[in-house]
């Protein structure tokens, strides 16, 4: 008799066994259908076997078999099993996260029919059209190459539009599935001579053969993805797919643009959470039968069964949307180094501030550093000026001294950008007379004042209720905003110039389909002088005109009690000092700031992220912090707080294991979320294979405990934030 060992869509973290019936035959990687604790599911063939520990009469046939062919390759399997593994998450529950939505049921979806879109050559002679919809929708689609139908309606087009121009001959649509491109060279556009550094960098990534991680440490603006491009070159002319992992905000037209530009015959797709099931089919399809050369896509990308992977990159690779923070909780970048290894091909994180993990490792000459020191279109570099906020008049934040520097700029053609990580209008509410403050009633947060919206908003539930028009503690009617946010920003600015076209871009102002490449387009086109925005303006965006950079609120990563605070909140600085001077003559980067002496910052402003982590690191090194010891937690969360806790108290064992520290159970950062109460385990270890032994061990433990199916709980390996 034969066996098969399936895995099923269930938060157990072990597989099971099933009998096949005679002349019944499957393949690794095929989905099928079992009977589990009487309901039929969709399991994964994951082994086959020719005996079970299972007794025979208690062992079940498979009630049908859905793959002839299988979804996943067994090597493919094994990447997904490790994952597992090193994350402590079930290994069905993997399996079904890495499959796209349309290939999770027991669905056979029938072949894709997602349409890509592009010029005819009469559309590439640019006629001038009435339509201004259409003409924009022409320009579009010269600056972005072939494109699919879903992205042209992300961009704000709609079908009547691309339908016009196929009336009129401009363009066409085809079903792309063919493999050819693989078999001739790619047309590579005009692109810049590389500099030295760039060249030197180009020629060792392309002369290694086999594995390698490469950190390519380039200072903003110092061409990292030129390099790219032209890696790139040699992977696709040899018919090698590659994979190029960008930052959730960071998937913008302006990149992909640039990549298809550069490959305007090369086969190019995007993955991102926007995708609907469909389109992802389509994408996962296409990278599996190698007719797609590059896919550009946020973390889950990872996941994409490519036929032939030449090379992996990473851009932005210290940025923490690569972190899933829910379910599978993994770290697309370090599965990245896992994956290159296994199939023996290079792969490329690029950063100008590199995470401490990453540098510690390049250090370690466990990654090779490759570094951009330059600049590639400016000569000179950005100057830092801190403005010494004690003592201030300011006004919404501003400091006299900082609005002078705005003045100054724009007087000179130049345009600001102003970034505070704050959206909405003030993060609270004050009754001047009591003292009361808006507070949301399920989480242990502010509600922010959305003024726009006249809405009281709590950021971590989404909860929304009316502004009070009187105190409810004490009916004073003096009730105002404390705080600051970008909404809060931007009326202030327009008041105090209010000739000068302001933009503000952050997650409320950009809800709209093609709002922010709308904004962006009007940023880049001149049209606005001042920029107000959060994280979504920080970072990867190339405006040429940027001169002046300021930040209003540096000080919070200062003094927090989370050990990456003072890493990220450098990033951060960096990062969006980077937007300013990038074309042409240096910019400037001014820091408000309560703390101007402050060692780190100094080191920040004066020696720059290169000297700033190497230093970091030293702490960390004496402080025994990752990335010198490992670090996991369990999470717990639940409705009532006592059983949340004794959970956690009943996993510290009284005596404990060698090599292992455990700190806790202590509430979360944010101890209450949208009702439920969180509390947090910590695990650290000097090892690594300690920590995972003890975490398998730990595992067994919970999958047993009486209380485990009163609360929620999973376990953060490798944990980037601990809220
Ligand atoms: N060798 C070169 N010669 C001329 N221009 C170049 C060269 N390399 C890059 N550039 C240009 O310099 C600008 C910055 O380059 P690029 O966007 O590749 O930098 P980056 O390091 O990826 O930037 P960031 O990470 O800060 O967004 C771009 O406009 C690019 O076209
Ligand atoms: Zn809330």
């Amino acid at each position: 008799m034969s066996f098969v060992e399936v895995a099923i869509k269930v938060p157990l973290p072990r597989t099971f066994d099933y009998k096949l019936d005679d002349g019944q035959s499957v393949s690794v990687g095929s989905r099928v259908e079992v009977s589990f604790a009487n309901r039929r599911l969709v399991a994964m063939v994951v082994a086959l076997k020719s005996d079970s520990q299972v007794p025979e009469n208690k062992i079940k046939p498979i009630t049908h078999i859905i793959d002839n062919e299988p979804v996943l390759s067994a090597q493919h399997i094994a990447f997904l099993r490790f994952t597992a593994q090193y994350y402590c998450h079930p290994l069905g529950e993997t399996l079904f996260t890495a499959l796209p939505g349309a290939l999770r049921s027991g669905e056979h979806p029938d072949k894709t029919t997602v349409a890509t879109v592009t010029l005819t050559d009469a559309g590439l002679n640019a006629p001038k059209l009435r339509s201004k919809k259409q003409q924009a929708l022409l320009a579009q689609l010269h600056a972005s190459g072939a494109s699919s139908i879903t992205e042209l309606k992300a961009l704000g087009f709609t079908k009547q539009q691309i339908d016009g121009l196929q009336e009129k001959a401009l363009i066409k649509q085809y079903l792309a599935h063919d493999t050819q491109w693989a078999l001739s060279p790619r047309a590579i556009s005009s692109k810049p001579r590389l500099n030295e550094e760039q060249a030197a960098a180009c020629s060792v990534i392309n002369q290694h053969q086999g594995y390698q991680t490469f950190l390519l440490e380039g200072i903003t603006g110092s061409g990292k993805t030129e390099v790219y491009l032209q890696c790139l070159e040699d992977i696709i002319n040899s018919g090698q797919q590659a994979l190029i992992l960008v930052p959730e905000i960071g998937l913008t037209p302006q990149t992909v643009n640039r990549f298809r530009r550069r490959f305007p015959d090369t086969p190019i797709d995007l993955w991102h959470s926007n995708l609907t099931d469909n389109e992802r089919l389509h994408v996962w399809r296409r990278s599996e039968q190698g007719s797609c050369a590059l896919v550009i896509g946020t973390r889950s990308s990872i996941f994409l069964p490519f036929k032939n992977l030449g090379m992996v990159i990473v851009d932005e690779e210290h940025d923490s949307s690569f972190k899933q923070q829910d379910g599978l909780r993994y770290h697309a970048r370090d599965l990245a180094v896992y994956r290159c290894a296994r199939a023996n091909i290079p792969l490329i994180l690029g950063t100008a501030t590199p995470a401490l993990e990453t540098l510690h490792k390049a250090i370690d000459k466990k990654f090779q550093l490759l570094t951009l020191s330059k600049r590639a279109q400016t000569k000179a570099d950005n100057q830092f000026l801190l403005v010494d906020m004690k003592g201030q008049a300011e006004q919404s934040g501003f400091a006299p001294a900082t609005l002078k520097h705005i003045e100054h700029t724009l007087a000179r053609g130049k345009q600001v950008m102003v970034f505070l990580n704050r959206r909405g209008y003030a993060p609270t509410l004050l009754c001047h007379e009591c003292g009361w403050l808006s507070e949301c009633s399920h989480c242990s947060a502010s509600t922010t004042f959305h003024k726009a919206m006249a809405r009281l908003v709590c950021h971590h539930c989404a909860q929304q209720s009316y502004v009070p028009a009187q105190c409810p503690d004490c009916g004073s009617t003096q009730i105002m905003p404390v705080g600051l946010g970008t909404e809060q920003l931007e009326d202030f600015l327009q008041q105090h110039y209010p000739d000068t076209p302001i933009s503000r871009i952050d997650r409320d102002s950009t809800r709209k389909k093609g709002a922010l490449e709308s904004a962006l387009a009007d940023i880049n086109a001149g049209g606005k002088r001042i920029l107000v925005g959060t994280q979504m303006l920080a970072k990867g965006h190339h405006f040429a005109d940027v001169s002046l950079v300021i930040m209003l609120d540096v000080d919070g990563g200062l003094y927090s009690s989370d050990f990456r605070a003072t890493e990220h909140m450098a990033q951060l600085i960096t990062q969006v000092a980077g937007r300013a001077g990038r074309s042409g003559e240096p910019g400037t980067v001014l820091l408000q700031t309560h703390f101007p002496e402050h060692p780190l910052l100094q080191d920040l402003v004066n020696n720059g992220y290169q000297d700033f982590a190497r230093y970091a690191l030293q702490e960390r090194q004496e402080a025994a912090l990752p990335p010198y010891t490992h670090l996991a937690l369990v999470r717990v969360e639940g409705t009532n707080s006592k059983i949340v806790i004794d959970f956690l108290a009943d996993l510290v064992p009284v005596n404990p294991y060698s090599g292992i520290q455990l700190l806790g159970p202590v509430p979360a950062p944010m101890e209450r979320v949208a009702g439920k109460y969180r509390y947090q385990l910590h695990i650290q270890a000097s090892e690594r294979p300690t920590l995972h032994s003890y975490l398998a061990q730990l595992m067994n433990y919970i999958n047993e405990h009486k209380l485990a199916n009163r609360i929620r709980w999973s376990i953060d390996v490798d944990p980037t934030d601990t809220y």
